[in-house]
């Protein structure tokens, strides 16, 4: 593709979302300078940085099917095509995400990272600087200030920047400065803290591989996702400040004896006990603003116009989801930044933010209300519903994760969806009121919630047996 009439634009950030923008941009024939503030993570033994492995869905499949990268980052991806709920006695229970071409993937994030560096890299247009830092910029001139390893600095003028430097950007920080610009983050008071489920003696998973596993406790959760080398990236989630009451190796034991008795064996006591008292919990935050672009000159992406807190597994797919839109917006537009670029807010603003609003729901949901009993009834009647009703009906989760429904239609869905819930619940009320009173009679005679539950988990099994789910 000819560059002469295209435009120059640097892109600050060589992460997930920066890298495969870099491959929309050079396919369109854009001369493209890629400023990466750590050194070429190919070369380096380890790589720091948060999750080891992340959940590749729909979204962001398409974007890599986009730049001719899917096949080659599914063939290194394990396929997850259920959850496996993990319950307090040990118990595990399967329930898939829908019918078998319905799977999210676990993808190395270092490997996705390699690749999409690798295939912006091929493009003649496209040139990466390695340890370049975005200082600042001065969005009217369309210069940009970086600095290098050495303290150099370099100035650069070009026709667009982009920010894909992620939740702490750079670029942000510079329209902050602007007016009319709305910026609002939280953190939340959970921590994360990456563990390892190592193959077992046989040098074979020692979980069923092809799962998301997950040990929903509340406000403790855990999750675990299979790595190439057979062993499960796992990742706990708790308040900062249960993990910093946890001060001894008795105190950690005496937490997963209660909490996840099950992963204990999995974990290996030892290595938990090192990895646990070496390792830092470190922060969630949930990161919304707008506009996402100055002009015609400037605009994030990815985490830097939308962090959003880890619990719907949609941060990297809605990032490369951005590319997609905004590689689109500049086609509509016949690549005049000028109206491509406001349209991009106007397109994406709504559907970032409402993903962001639905990862912070699920973190508040999970949190205050799901166990595993409570996680496979609800997972149990979506499925269910989703079967007799199948156009009508559609799990939240379907929509997010295996469809390119925008996110805040999946929003509007949901909340129809609730209302339906709860009126049916308000009906079977009247009636139930039998079933209310025949529970609390369960409940006084047995001492405790369990029967109920059961009694639900037992009827809603029974269905699923007949609609043989
Ligand atoms: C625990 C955890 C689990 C997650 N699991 C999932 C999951 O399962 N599925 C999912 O879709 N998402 C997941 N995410 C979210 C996902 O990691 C992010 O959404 C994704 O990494 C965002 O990509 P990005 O390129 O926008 O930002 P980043 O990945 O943060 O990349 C930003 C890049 O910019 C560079 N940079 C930063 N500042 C500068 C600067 N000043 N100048 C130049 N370069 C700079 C950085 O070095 C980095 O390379 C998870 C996140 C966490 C924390
Ligand atoms: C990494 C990744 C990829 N997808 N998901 C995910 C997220 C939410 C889900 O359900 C919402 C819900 C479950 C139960 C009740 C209400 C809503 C499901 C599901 O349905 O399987 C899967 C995660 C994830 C990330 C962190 C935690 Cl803590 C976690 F549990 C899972």
């Amino acid at each position: 593709m000819e560059t002469k009439n295209k435009k120059h634009v640097a892109v600050c950030g060589g992460g997930l979302v920066g890298a495969m923008m870099a491959c929309y941009l050079a396919k369109r024939g854009y001369k493209v300078d890629i400023y990466e503030r750590r050194s070429d993570i190919r070369l380096m033994e380890v790589v720091r940085g948060r999750s080891i492995n992340l959940a590749l869905s729909c979204r962001g499949r398409e974007a890599l099917r986009g730049v001719g990268l899917e096949d080659e980052i599914s063939k290194n991806g394990i396929p997850m095509g259920a959850r496996m709920i993990h319950d307090l006695n040990g118990q595990r229970r399967p329930i898939p995400y829908g019918t078998k071409d319905q799977y999210i993937m676990s993808i190395d994030r270092r490997l996705l990272n390699e690749a999409l560096l690798t295939a912006a890299e091929k493009y003649p247009s496209v040139r990466i600087f390695f340890s370049h830092k975005l200082l600042s910029c001065d969005f009217e001139k369309g210069e940009a200030e970086f600095c290098n390893d050495k303290g150099d600095t370099l100035r650069i003028q070009v026709d667009l920047i982009i920010g894909a430097d992620g939740a702490y950007s750079a670029l942000r920080r510079q329209m902050m400065k602007l007016r009319l610009f709305d910026y609002e983050q939280t953190y939340i008071p959970h921590g994360y803290m990456e563990l390892n489920i190592p193959p077992n003696s046989n040098n074979e998973f020692a979980m069923e591989t092809n799962y998301l596993h997950i040990w929903p406790r509340n406000e403790f959760m855990m999750i675990a996702l299979p790595n190439l080398d057979k062993s499960f990236t796992t990742t706990l989630f708790m308040p900062f400040e249960i993990f910093e009451g946890i001060d001894t190796e008795e105190k950690l034991m005496k937490f997963f004896e209660e909490r996840f008795p099950d992963a204990i064996k999995l974990l290996g006591a030892e290595e938990l006990k090192k990895t646990f008292f070496t390792s830092k919990a470190l922060p969630m935050v949930s990161i919304k603003c707008k506009p996402y672009h100055v002009g015609g000159k400037s605009v994030i992406i990815g985490d830097a116009a939308h962090s959003m807190v880890p619990f719907y597994g949609q941060g990297m797919n809605c990032g490369l989801e951005d590319c997609i839109v905004l590689n689109e917006m500049l086609e509509k537009y016949n690549d005049d930044l000028a109206k491509a670029l406001p349209e991009y807010t106007k397109m994406r603003h709504p559907d970032a933010t409402a993903m962001c609003d639905l990862a912070m729901y699920n973190y508040i949901e999970m949190r205050s209300h799901v166990n595993s009993k409570l996680f496979l009834l609800r997972k149990k009647v979506d499925n269910i519903l989703h079967m007799l009703f199948p156009r009508t009906w559609v799990p939240l989760y379907t929509m997010v994760a295996f469809t390119r429904t925008r996110y805040h239609q999946c929003i509007s869905r949901r909340e129809w969806q609730d209302k339906i819930i709860n009126q049916g619940i308000t009906m079977s009320t009247v009636g139930g009121g039998v079933g209310l009173i025949l529970g609390a009679y369960l409940l006084h005679k047995s001492g405790g919630l369990s029967p109920v539950y059961d009694f639900l988990e037992d009827s809603v099994n029974k269905v699923q047996g007949w609609l043989k789910l």
